[in-house]
């Protein structure tokens, strides 16, 4: 391998053993293999790519892709079914929580276990070990058994010694995530240091392609096992944005994306229907982020209300409510008679940022009782457009008036 190359796959598929029950494996182990009893899944596939010194690398995909099946080749802690990986340099890895961390021991024993296992002194640790405790800031934990410690507390004290090693290949698997805010931060300005010296390697796993834009100079994206892209971060984030898009709209075509769908009704209401629909009437399951937002709901009602309230709001994915909008703010009282409704409700512009939203139903009757209530109704997408990845990161999509003093055109 030449010098330059800092970490070469070659050919690279790992396939793993799936066992229908725990006494198979000992069946398979009793028959010396004769009957087999497992059934093999792959999980890569013919992988091969070089990584050069200095190169900061993001491993994207969805989950199950193989991400951290490849990185866990790369560490050595998978050995390979076909193919080979080789490494030129020392490796530091921040994998999945508890990996590396015996639980039993201190935090601080586990700190100088690392360090032996990456063939330091304890000279060496003992020299670097205040860094290390400032940086992993947990206090008097520090002297506590690692399984005492919250996840967050984990990972502080595990990027801590990552990065105080001096790896010439450091490798992060998600497990960022896990830290609160400021801790997140901070490791990426340290990560940032490090990058400084031209030679080190980063390989990071995330799903937060914002991070791996703003920090990774190229992106492997994996699909299913195999390389679908590899090149500069900025393109293979915008690959993986279009086909997340295409895949998000084929689930929203199908039956299953009222799966979401939660409907809590007292009987004296029937949903008939709700779609949204664009300017001129016509059933939509996407819209541009800015664009108007039409929704029409049709419910059948078998009693008559007086004074009711209609409640029609947007939802996240996660079904935390967006926005809600009663028709108590007409200050006029409606009332309903038996017999089907149509309702429309028209919003200017839907300030959200791309992603997958629904719509929530709800109606009250004068005691605040409530008759029907709908949650994750009608998915539909705000699409990302080509714009989209130089875009800073938001939930809302707000059009503000600029006054810019002293700025020339
Ligand atoms: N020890 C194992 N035995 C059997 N199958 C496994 C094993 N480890 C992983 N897999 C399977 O291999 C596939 C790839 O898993 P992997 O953890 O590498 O994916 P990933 O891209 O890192 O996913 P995520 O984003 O969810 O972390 C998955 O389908 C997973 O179920």
């Amino acid at each position: 391998m030449s010098s330059d190359i800092a970490i070469s796959v070659k050919n690279l598929t790992k396939k793993y053993r799936i066992f229908g029950h725990p006494g198979d494996r000992i069946k398979q182990a009793l028959t010396f293999g004769r009957v087999r009893f497992h059934r093999e899944f792959t999980a890569l596939q013919d992988v091969s790519f070089e990584i050069k010194r200095g190169e900061t690398v993001g491993i994207i995909g969805r989950n199950g892709s193989g991400k951290s099946t490849l990185l866990q080749l790369i560490c050595g802690i998978l050995k390979p079914t076909v193919g080979a990986v080789e490494v030129n340099g020392r490796i530091s890895a921040l994998l999945e929580l508890g990996a590396g961390f015996n639980p039993e021991f201190t935090g601080r024993e586990n700190v100088y276990f690392q360090g032996t296992i990456l063939g330091l002194s304890k000279e060496e640790m003992d020299s670097r070990f205040a860094d290390i405790a400032a940086f992993a800031d947990i206090g008097e934990f520090l002297d506590q058994p690692v399984r005492t410690y919250s996840s967050g507390m984990f990972v502080r004290l595990a990027f801590a010694t990552a990065i105080h090693v001096d790896p010439d290949i450091l490798v992060v698997d998600e497990a960022l995530a896990v830290g609160d805010m400021a801790f997140q931060r901070k490791c990426f300005e340290r990560l940032g240091q490090l990058l400084s010296d031209r030679q080190r390697v980063v390989l990071l796993v995330s799903h937060d392609l914002r991070q791996v834009e703003r920090f990774c100079s190229r992106a492997i994206f994996l699909q299913s096992g195999k390389i679908m892209a590899d090149g500069p971060a900025h393109d293979v984030c915008q690959l993986y944005c279009e086909k997340a898009n295409e895949e998000i709209k084929l689930e929203n075509s199908s039956a299953a994306s009222w799966s979401r769908a939660k409907i809590d009704s007292s009987g004296e209401v029937e949903l008939l229907n709700i779609n949204i629909m664009d300017s001129n009437g016509q059933e939509i399951q996407e819209i541009c982020p800015g664009d108007p937002l039409r929704v029409r709901i049709r419910f059948r009602l078998f009693v008559s209300l007086t004074q009711p309230e209609l409640i029609v709001g947007t939802q996240a994915v996660d079904m935390q409510f967006l926005s809600s909008s009663t028709t108590a703010e007409l200050g006029v009282p409606i009332r309903l008679e038996p017999g089907e409704h149509l309702v429309e409700y028209l919003l200017d512009q839907f300030p959200l940022a791309p992603g997958r939203y629904f719509i929530r139903f709800v109606i009250r009757d004068k005691t605040f009782r409530i008759v029907f209530a709908g949650e994750g109704l009608c998915p539909f997408l705000v699409i990302a457009d080509s714009r989209e990845f130089d875009r800073p990161p938001r939930l809302l999509d707000l059009k503000p008036e600029w006054v810019l003093c002293g700025v020339h055109y």
